[in-house]
């Protein structure tokens, strides 16, 4: 169970989230969505931990992975040892297994600068599953991505999803991509104190 309770965000004097509670099930897909500049990145940094600066309380399991707009993937490391470094107790055929999952099999040996935009980004997301996460944390993992690349990482972020069930909280702009993956959406309003569930 991961339980979200923020009563105040602010940046200096500037309250940018009021009070937002909710529960995330084990094995439960959240969608949040809203406005742009609404405050959906600060609290997805909040619940994450990357932020710690705020009111209120966060319980979320240790085992959590992160998947950002950007594939953030070391450049001088090939697609094998992304996945090795941040995996030590990983083997090779289990890394091998991960990269198989994303349709890059026999691609291990090359570095994200040879791999496409749309491959970076399942290297990505097999970085994310390939830690067993409990909860699995995504910004927008499907923008800025021609339409077919977009459908081709929607299906694949579904399938891994079902197979490896971890709870996730994921933001997107997209209606019809958080009706598709979730299981529950939140929409996250402006409020005069900060912006809170709508
Ligand atoms: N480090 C920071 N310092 C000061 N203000 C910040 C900081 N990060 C975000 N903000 C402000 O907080 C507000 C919410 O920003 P945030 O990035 O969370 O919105 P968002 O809903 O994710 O937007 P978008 O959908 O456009 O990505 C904005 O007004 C932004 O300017």
């Amino acid at each position: 169970m991961i339980r979200i309770d923020i009563r105040k965000k602010r940046f200096e004097h500037h309250a940018v989230l009021g009070p937002i509670a909710f529960d995330i099930a084990v094995g439960e897909t959240v969608a949040l969505t809203g406005p742009s500049g609404v405050g959906k990145t600060t609290l997805l940094r909040l619940v994450a931990g990357i932020d710690p600066d705020f009111e209120g309380q966060i319980v979320r399991p240790d085992r959590l992975a992160i998947v950002f707009q950007e594939p953030t993937l070391l450049p001088w490391r090939s697609a094998f040892d992304n996945l090795a470094l941040i995996h030590g107790d990983l083997s090779q055929a289990d890394i091998d297994a991960a990269l198989s999952d994303v349709g890059l099999d026999g691609k291990g040996d090359l570095f994200p600068g040879q791999l496409s935009l749309g491959q970076q980004r399942r290297l990505s997301l097999a970085r994310a599953f390939a830690g067993q996460p409990e909860f699995l944390i995504m910004d927008e993992p499907f923008v800025s991505l021609d339409s077919e690349t977009a459908e081709t990482m929607l299906t694949l972020t579904e399938d891994l999803i079902t197979r490896h069930r971890p709870a996730t909280l994921f933001v997107t702009h997209s209606k019809p991509e958080a009706r598709r993956l979730s299981d529950r959406i939140l929409n996250l309003v402006p409020g005069p104190g900060g912006a809170v569930l709508g």
